[in-house]
């Protein structure tokens, strides 16, 4: 059974799909339980939920662990001992290793002849007294007496690796918990299983992966979250809004990078709410929490796809674009891997042809995440023809996804704008009837200065998603919200780090609880 990351989802025909929500948008609909008053109950239930959730990782941690330990103590021991090998390999290999170099052509002759070890001891020991015997006898009778305890003590260290190694199999107790000392039962693993128990998970089904992942996230939001949003949950959990406390809100959320548009929609938003009634400030934040889900989700809801999770058995061309240094090659990377995690046949097209050095850069990737890569040999070709043969290739396979590298940077803007353009229009050209996806990487530390790029690219390449990278450690993870109100985009991925895990499908019900509730 493999988990769709896409999708978020097992490919398992059992599970049904109220137990696991269909797409990773779709946990953020109206229908997702609002924390809004947490009562001692709750916390006592979600301790519960979260202590299963552990106990079900560690044990298939352990399982994991002891799988690893079995299949090392297998190859280890058929490497120890190749199968065809019989004892008279075995002697006639020792025989080699031991064959003085200084001996006449008559030992040499003894030590290729088929004779079997047993005939030779036979031989040997029939010389009753050495001393009578020629020097070159002698020698025979040595090398012969040292081959019989070379045999000897050869199998006697099989034997004794062997032992030891079956031994290690059985981890104690102490090891597997050293192993799985990161496991740690904080607050960030309480933290990470109520947003996926809110999504609708259950405690059987929470990985170690996707704990990792939210905690890495929440911890990637924390500058922006404490910087700014804390004080604006706490305006919002006063009560009703006066003129001041707009501008104050309206004040943190242009610090966080949120735009003036997206700001002035909260703002409307929130002033609907509170401006008459009295509402409970934990009341008030999960208003608030809606207001941005609904905002981050706006743009899915306009296409008929709820999901861009690419199809089983069909072909999706996914066109990365950015500028350099935004994360391009890296998110390549890190989505080939999900993709093949995911169970897809993926292929990457390495058509930024420019940079002398990126198509051995994406190679590296490729090869990390288990995905091949077609590319062009020589300098400077024509990244269009690439992404024509990329294509070929990936139809002739039966590839399910195939990810296409660009340029980031040419003589000029005008070169680049054409170049990706004209890839375009080989891939429309190629495949009239693949769905296309062209995904902007934006790097979030820009902040809105990001923003005036896509603008730009949106046009050549027909952008229809973005990409948002290093939101670790950023105070602008706002820029999230600006990206879908301004430029209408819905945010596809997430990238929170350098590693191969640090890149996850955009989802709007965790990054909210992670911007505000972490
Ligand atoms: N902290 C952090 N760094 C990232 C993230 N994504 C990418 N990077 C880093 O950003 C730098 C640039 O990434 P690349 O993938 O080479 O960017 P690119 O857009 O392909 O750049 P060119 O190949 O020059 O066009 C690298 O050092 C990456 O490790 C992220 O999510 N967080």
């Amino acid at each position: 059974m493999v988990f769709n990351w896409f999708r978020r989802q097992h490919n398992d025909s059992s599970d049904t799909p109220e137990q696991q929500p269909e797409g990773e948008t779709q946990p953020i609909q109206e229908t997702q339980p609002e924390p809004a008053v947490e009562t001692t109950e709750d916390t006592a239930e979600l301790l519960a939920f979260a202590k299963a959730a552990y106990k079900n990782i560690q044990h298939k941690q352990q399982a994991q662990i002891q799988e690893t330990d079995s299949a090392e103590e297998y190859a280890s021991i058929s490497a120890a001992i190749p199968e065809e090998t019989t004892p008279e390999e075995v002697a006639t290999s020792v025989t080699a290793e031991v064959t003085p170099v200084n001996v006449s052509e008559e030992p040499t002759r003894q030590e290729v002849a088929p004779t079997s070890f047993s005939q030779e001891t036979t031989e040997v020991s029939s010389l009753e007294n050495p001393a009578t015997l020629s020097f070159l006898e002698r020698a025979a009778v040595e090398r012969q007496a040292k081959q019989e305890r070379l045999i000897a003590t050869a199998i006697e260290v099989e034997e004794a690796e062997t032992t030891p190694t079956l031994a290690s199999t059985t981890s104690t107790p102490d090891d597997i918990e050293a192993e799985i000392s990161e496991l740690e039962f904080d607050d960030g693993f309480v933290w990470s299983v109520e947003v996926l128990a809110a999504q609708g998970r259950r405690a059987e089904d929470i990985s170690m992966e996707e704990i990792t992942w939210l905690k890495k996230l929440r911890q990637g939001l924390d500058k922006t979250r404490r910087n700014i949003l804390n004080q604006l949950k706490a305006i919002v959990g006063q009560g009703p809004l006066n003129q001041a406390a707009v501008s104050e809100i309206e004040a943190l959320l242009l610090q966080a990078d949120v735009g003036v548009e997206a700001t002035d929609f909260m703002i409307d938003a929130l002033q609907k709410k509170l401006r008459d009634e009295v509402t409970a400030p934990d009341e008030a934040i999960a208003y608030l929490k809606k207001i941005l889900r609904d905002m981050l989700d706006a743009p899915n809801k306009a296409t008929e796809k709820s999901t861009f999770a690419p199809e089983k058995d069909n072909l999706s061309i996914w066109l990365i674009t950015g500028v350099n240094g935004a994360g391009k090659t890296t998110t390549i990377g890190k989505i080939a891997h999900l993709a093949h995690k995911s169970g897809y046949k993926c292929l990457i097209g390495a058509a930024d042809t420019f940079r002398a050095a990126a198509v051995e850069q994406v190679k590296v990737w490729g090869s990390r995440s288990g995905v091949e890569v077609i590319a062009n040999p020589g300098q400077n070709t024509d990244p269009a023809a690439v992404v024509f043969d990329a294509i070929t290739a990936a139809q002739s396979r039966g590839t399910e996804l195939l990810l296409i590298d660009t340029a980031g940077r040419l003589q000029n803007k005008r070169n680049l704008m054409d170049e990706l353009s004209k890839i375009r229009r080989i891939i429309d050209k190629k495949a009239p009837n693949i769905h296309v996806e062209s995904l902007l990487v934006l790097d979030s530390t820009l902040g809105q200065n990001g923003l005036r790029q896509a603008e730009v690219f949106s046009q050549a390449a027909q952008v229809s998603g973005v990409v948002l990278t290093k939101l670790d450690g950023t105070a602008k993870g706002g820029v999230a919200l600006a990206v879908v109100q301004q430029l209408g985009l819905p945010i596809r991925f997430i990238g929170a780090g350098e590693g191969i895990e640090d890149l996850r499908p955009f989802s709007s019900y965790e990054f909210v609880e992670a911007l505000l509730n972490g």
